[in-house]
């Protein structure tokens, strides 16, 4: 990476800087996946290589899996840790109770296996995720290939009768093929009006033959690191409804950040 980092990116890397301070040693962490997933395992890397901290990561997709090796993380899969202490993703969108959208990066499957496998999801993000309502975030819908369009007519059917639907949805492409996703499925982004009671949205999808799985986590999350492009940073907790502030005033002397910037 090279130049100066945007406002966003700094916001980002906050976040994850923040998140990481959560880990300790010995546990066995679920790493998720997006750009400010990339920021946490690289600050979780550092702690593993230069303070020797030692974790179990279990990544949530194949890009992730690739840069936690590169960054010296040990890597296993979940059926090796059966169970983790901590898991630490991006989103697309937060609300006020933390429930989410995720999957723009194409990997809501395997990240809401690994967070659900978790006793605690913390979730990371840039000031800018955070909304009052879900719903302006294509709400991604990961599909099997086989019938894909007969899926789809019948996730709009039903999105029209929960009166939810604001446009068509549409493919995910990658080029002119499909984006196919680690699972080898296909993945429909549902442009939606705003999402009035996502629970029962998110039931409802998950029962429409074909569907996978969605992009909307509810109850999963406990807590949200909210990252600033100044360096502010805050954590918001909804088991205790506590929010700390903070401030990570070593930004532009961070190593990591610097080297990264550079
Ligand atoms: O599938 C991707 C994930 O759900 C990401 O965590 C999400 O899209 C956020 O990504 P980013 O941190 O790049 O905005």
């Amino acid at each position: 990476m090279s130049g100066e980092l945007s406002p966003i990116d700094k916001a980002k890397f906050v976040a994850a800087k923040r998140a990481v301070d959560f880990v300790e040693d010995g546990m066995r962490v679920g790493l998720g996946t997006g750009s400010t997933a990339a920021w946490m395992v690289r600050c979780l890397g550092e702690l593993v290589r230069e303070d020797g901290l030692r974790i179990k990561g279990v990544p949530t997709s194949s890009r992730t899996a690739e840069l936690a090796r590169d960054c010296g993380i040990t890597v296993v899969s979940l059926d090796e840790a059966r169970w983790l202490d901590l898991t630490i993703d991006g989103a697309d969108e937060f609300d006020q109770d933390l429930n989410l959208i995720k999957g723009g990066g194409g990997a809501l499957l395997q990240e809401k296996i690994v967070a659900t496998a978790s006793d605690q999801m913390i979730v990371i993000a840039d000031v800018g995720k955070e909304v009052e309502h879900l719903g302006h975030f294509p709400l991604p819908l990961e599909v099997i290939p086989f019938g894909w369009q007969t899926t789809q007519a019948l996730a709009e059917e039903m999105l029209i009768s929960m009166d939810v639907l604001g446009r068509q949805s549409s493919l995910r492409m990658n080029g002119a093929a499909p984006y196919v996703t680690d699972e080898g499925n296909y993945i429909l982004d549902l442009h939606l009006n705003r999402i009035g009671n996502a629970r029962q949205l998110a039931m409802v999808l998950n029962q429409i033959p074909g569907v996978v799985e969605n992009g909307l986590f509810i109850d999963i999350c406990d807590k949200v690191v909210v990252g600033f492009g100044d360096g502010r940073v805050e954590v918001r907790d909804i088991n205790d409804g506590s929010i700390e502030e903070g401030r990570l005033d070593f930004l532009e002397d961070d190593n990591l950040f610097r080297d990264l910037g550079e």
